[in-house]
């Protein structure tokens, strides 16, 4: 999309009605704005849909391979209506798309019952009090305005188009899609690496994002067993990918909506494991696979390989986890008290204008701080405010609370020797301080303030928050009609319009380890190939 259409639509985006999306949600914009669920571009209406099947079909042809739409809540939904574009956000108000609506219907209902269909213009009567626990769904076309901020493993969330082509530019005829590779044996990986070298593939270890926040270690564990994985396949025929994908379920349909997306990321074959998708293992699970591909369900080019013994604890590398971990031989006592050397606990406070790059950089920070093993508290400005601090407004003496209620869970976290990262505007000096204070007796604190200068922020302005104080829409938006005040001494400054973001974390992190919060030295590669 062009600069001037994306501007645009961010212009148009501040005067709409909001949509906050969920971890599963976000991932399927994603995943149509990128073409990974093609031939859908779009949230499909009950005519893209087709009729749907009864229970003896599932598993025939007549049901679609794909289906994408959107469910809201029907408080949600009675704000909605036909023709209505509305803006998709993520969960701290960023900007990813606009949605114009064409279908809004209860799955539960009826079709004569059912809301009108996509071609009425008139505005829909949705719901009434009785029916405010039901979901409805919303169907529709989609704009993408930007993409979503992930910032952990940037160097593994690769795009269907990227990926594709990988083969040819490695002189490779093939690619295998190994589906939630973190769960293999090495054995399989051994018996995978066969098959390549046979069919000439590339292969391509699969990690599934999951929804999963960049404070999950989970996630942090996944990659670093695909990583030690790596090392069965010969150099160069192997590569980690790392996919916005979120299990929406154990059958069938689950099974068939990750072929399709793996077909579009240019996997020519996928290994996978049936029993995953409730389709029995060993003989029995290989069959159920080779009777989906002759039903037509799958990619033609598509081949699901099952008959490998996937998982299992024998011999898996799965065995060795936990040896070898930093700290394994410390007292639980000593590591509770934060006397653990590089176990000291921290708060990172975050301070700065509105887009200028807190919760990036936090986060980023966060996902670093878990490739290191170290678990993080993240509270940042938007989510506080969404869930602990829900009812406070922006006058001076909530903003007051607000960063006071912040600091306080960032020194208990801090006391239990963890890291808070904290990120919030916080505008006032003397608040700031009364939050350090409350935390440098029971471990680090650092401010950092991120300085970048206010005609970048208006100019970047993801929510389009900026757009909306100069229109008179926002009262007392800080930087435009209420102040910040900038620290005068923070342990760390740093300006997004000249720093990049793996830099900025990068000095986060020397500071940390200086001040004895982290074990061992920052040495995770950070290859392309993973
Ligand atoms: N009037 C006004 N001023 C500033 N910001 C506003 C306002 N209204 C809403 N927002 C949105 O709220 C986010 C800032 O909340 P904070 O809790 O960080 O603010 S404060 O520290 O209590 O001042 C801020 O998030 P960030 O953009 O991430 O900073 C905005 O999205
Ligand atoms: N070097 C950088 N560091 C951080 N953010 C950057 C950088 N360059 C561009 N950006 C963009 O600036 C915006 C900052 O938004 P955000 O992190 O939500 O700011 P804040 O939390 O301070 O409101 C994001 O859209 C991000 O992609």
């Amino acid at each position: 999309m062009s600069h001037e259409r994306a501007r645009a639509l961010k212009q148009e985006a501040t005067r709409l009605e909001s949509i906050s999306l969920t971890a599963a949600q976000l991932c399927d914009i994603e995943l149509l704005l990128t073409g990974a669920y093609a031939p859908v571009t779009r949230l499909m209406t009950r005519q893209d849909l087709g009729p749907e099947p009864a229970a003896s079909q599932i598993g025939r042809v007549a049901r679609p391979q794909l289906q994408v739409f959107l469910e809201v809540n029907a408080a949600s939904a009675s704000k909605l209506s036909l023709g209505q574009r509305v803006v998709l956000r993520d969960d701290e108000g960023a900007m990813l798309a606009v949605l114009t609506i064409e279908d809004i219907w209860d799955p539960r209902m009826a079709a004569k019952d059912a809301l009108p269909q996509a071609t009425e213009a008139t505005p829909q009567a949705l719901p009434t009090p009785e029916t405010e626990a039901r979901c409805l769904r919303v169907g529709g076309s989609i704009e993408g305005i930007g993409t979503p901020g992930r910032h952990d493993y940037p160097e593994l969330r690769v795009t269907p188009s990227w990926l594709a082509e990988e083969p040819r530019r490695r002189r490779l005829q093939r690619m295998i899609l190994v589906d939630s590779a973190a769960e293999l044996t090495q054995t399989a990986h051994q018996a995978v690496a066969a098959i390549a070298a046979e069919i000439d593939a590339l292969v391509v270890l699969q990690i599934a994002d999951d929804g999963l926040q960049p404070t999950d270690l989970r996630l942090h564990r996944a990659v670093r067993e695909c990583r030690e994985a790596l090392r069965q396949y010969p150099a160069g025929r192997a590569q980690l990918a790392l996919l916005p994908l979120v299990s929406k379920g154990n059958d069938v349909h689950e099974l068939l909506r990750r072929a399709a997306v793996y077909g579009n990321y240019g996997a020519t074959h996928c290994i996978l494991d049936p029993r995953d998708y409730g389709l029995g293992s060993g003989a029995e699970g290989s069959a159920a696979l080779s009777k989906l591909s002759a039903e037509g369900l799958l990619k033609t080019s598509m081949t699901l390989i099952s008959s490998l013994d996937l998982t299992g604890p024998a011999g898996g590398l799965t065995a060795d986890r936990g040896a070898g971990r930093p700290h394994a031989s410390h007292s639980r006592g000593a590591r509770r008290s934060g006397r653990v050397p590089g176990r000291r606990g921290a708060t990172c406070f975050f301070t700065g204008l509105s887009g200028a790059g807190k919760s990036t950089v936090a986060r980023a920070l966060a996902a670093r701080l878990g490739q290191l093993d170290r678990t993080v508290s993240l509270l940042d400005g938007d989510i506080i405010r969404k869930h602990l601090s829900s009812e406070l407004t922006f006058s001076k003496e909530h903003r007051d609370l607000n960063i006071r209620r912040i600091g306080y869970v960032a020194s208990e976290v801090t006391r239990h020797a963890g890291i808070a990262i904290c990120a919030p505007i916080a505008p006032y000096r003397i608040t700031r301080a009364t939050v350090r204070g409350m935390i440098e007796s029971l471990g680090e604190f650092l401010e950092i303030h991120v300085s970048t200068p206010i005609q970048i922020c208006e100019k970047r302005d993801p929510k389009g928050l900026y757009a909306k104080a100069h229109a008179g829409l926002i009262k007392d938006f800080t930087g435009v009609s209420d102040p910040y005040e900038e620290p005068e001494h923070p342990e760390i400054a740093i300006d997004t319009s000249q720093v990049e973001v793996e830099d900025a974390v990068a000095r986060i992190v020397a500071e940390l380890r200086a001040r004895g919060c982290l074990h061992g030295s920052d040495d995770w590669p950070q290859t392309a190939a993973g």
